[in-house]
């Protein structure tokens, strides 16, 4: 298990290092519009999770969304201080 402060510094580190088998640095390669698309397809996964799955498959599927959402922050090189700012 690990918070979301821990995976943005996971993936922050699979940026810098590019490990070969990541998925990780396959999205990041992937560019913007790709990332774009699969942040829609994910909430799209969670809405239809929170209407008809369990409260744990809902909570995969979210994990899923945050996973994404932050390739695309690193992808735009944007901080987790940067969002916090906002909340
Ligand atoms: N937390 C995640 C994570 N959540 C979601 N995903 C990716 O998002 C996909 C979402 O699954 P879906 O079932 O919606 O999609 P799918 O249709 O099965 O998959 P696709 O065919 O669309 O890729 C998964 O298949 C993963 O590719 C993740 N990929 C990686 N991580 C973690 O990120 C870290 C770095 O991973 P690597 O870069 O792969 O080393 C590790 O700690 C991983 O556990």
């Amino acid at each position: 298990m690990k918070t979301f402060d821990e995976l943005f510094a996971e993936l922050t580190d699979r940026a810098a290092e590019r490990p070969a088998g990541s998925g990780t640095v396959a999205a990041l390669d992937s560019g913007v519009h790709t990332l774009g698309k699969k942040i829609i397809e994910e909430a799209g996964e969670v809405w239809l999770a929170a209407e008809h799955e369990s409260a744990d498959a809902f909570a995969e599927e979210v994990s899923q969304l945050l996973y994404w959402l932050q390739v695309m922050m690193i992808k735009r090189g944007v901080t987790l201080a940067a969002v916090y700012r906002h909340l």
